[in-house]
């Protein structure tokens, strides 16, 4: 149902109005905090205009506004802390007669998360519900398709309510944190290296030119902004352990044993940091996948796998993909950046956190100049 109602790419090509529409208002919120002289933290305008994005598909409204920075930093807070607790070492993986004692707190901490979204996507299908009963006009996105299913006999036990706050819990805390992290962590790395900005933006204004704004269909025309989003996946992969996995029965694979249940996890942050792999690995050089390179994130090069592959491969690639280039280039098109003093004197805080996804510590907060 996720394959063909949300991210088949003929739903997705009738969806881009929306996606334009979500940019636009990034934007013009980044146009008033311009003439404010006020900074911008990149990864939480990315954030909420994702987090938006999915809720407009979803729900048909938006959750938050990018004007409504404590409702956005709530919902930011809670997807993050999500990823942090899931992702932290666990000692009842390890022991797992431990578990029901839960020593470290991990799932109560989760169910207290889990449950201030849950109350959120309660309220949304309760009134769907009620508007459905009232005769209200449906509005044909993911909710209504998902309570049709429901309410046929057949899918009551398919689509319970634990089921339905399942999924969405999975969508808006797979799809809002990722995105917004790698944008925020391609803006770092190009401020950290005005070359590869100049070239970004000089491409842009080529390709571009000043007086009209970014198509997605743009994108192809811009191989140096490709570029630029595949290096930080390669550096930044938001999820640097992908996610676990747990073979039914015991495997072989490459002259290695893999038990009956043992949790495997591949580390794509070490893959692209790997010399035996990349020149120069920790250097910013999206060049290394121009002049030839056929290195593509979508699951067939083992040597960058941000998405993961295969069969089990992240379903919501194309649309992030779609996501991050927009919002990146959009930003880097109409306004100019620069840090604030006190980054201009200390430098910019490189350190991140890892979780199921990997965040920056130091949200990266920069000023914007209107071009
Ligand atoms: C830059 C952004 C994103 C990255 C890097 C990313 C990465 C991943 C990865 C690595 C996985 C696990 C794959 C595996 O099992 O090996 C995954 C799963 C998943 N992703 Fe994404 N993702 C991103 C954006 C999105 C978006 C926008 C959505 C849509 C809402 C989404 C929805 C999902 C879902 C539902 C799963 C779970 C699939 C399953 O259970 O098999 N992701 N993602």
């Amino acid at each position: 149902m996720m394959a063909t109602e949300l991210f088949a790419p003929h739903r997705l090509d009738v969806l881009h109005h929306l996606r334009r529409e979500k940019v636009g208002e990034l934007m013009d919120h980044v146009a008033r905090l311009a003439s404010d002289g006020k900074p911008v933290n990149v990864g939480r305008v990315a954030f909420t205009t994702s987090l938006n994005l999915l809720s407009r598909t979803i729900f048909s409204h938006d959750l938050t506004s990018l004007d409504d920075d404590n409702r956005s930093g709530e919902f930011q807070e809670v997807v993050t802390g999500i990823m942090e607790t899931v992702g932290a070492p666990n000692v009842s993986d390890f022991f797992p007669v431990l578990a029901p004692a839960d020593l470290q707190g991990t799932r109560r901490r989760l169910e207290r998360l889990f449950s201030r979204l849950h109350v959120v996507f309660d309220a949304e299908m309760d009134e769907r519900l009620r508007g459905r009963d009232a005769g209200q006009p449906r509005k044909n996105d993911f909710l209504d398709v998902l309570l049709d299913v429901a309410a046929h006999e057949d899918g009551k036990d398919l689509l319970d309510r634990q089921t339905l706050r399942s999924l969405f819990r999975d969508l808006f805390a797979a799809g809002s944190d990722t995105s917004s992290s790698i944008v925020e962590w391609a803006m770092t790395e190009l401020l950290q290296n005005p070359s590869s900005l100049a070239k970004a933006c000089n491409e842009l204004e080529q390709v571009i030119g000043p007086t009209r704004n970014i198509e997605e269909a743009d994108i192809v025309r811009l191989p140096y902004m490709q570029a630029i989003i595949k290096e930080t996946f390669r550096l930044h992969p938001p999820a640097p352990l992908l996610l676990p996995r747990q073979p039914e029965v015991a495997l072989k694979i490459a002259g290695y044993t893999i038990p009956k249940g043992s949790r495997i996890f591949v580390n794509v942050w070490a893959i692209g940091r790997d010399k035996d792999v990349w020149d120069e690995p920790e250097k910013f050089m999206p060049e290394r996948f121009l002049l030839g390179s056929t290195i593509d994130f979508r699951g067939a090069d083992f040597a960058l796998l941000p998405f993961g592959a295969g069969h089990r491969i992240c379903p919501g690639m194309t649309l992030a993909t779609r996501m991050v280039h927009l919002i990146l280039a959009s930003l880097l098109h109409q306004f100019k950046w620069s840090l604030p003093a006190e980054m201009e004197r200390d430098g910019i805080d490189m350190e991140d956190k890892f979780g199921l996804t990997l965040t920056k510590v130091v949200p990266l907060c920069i000023l914007a100049t209107l071009v």
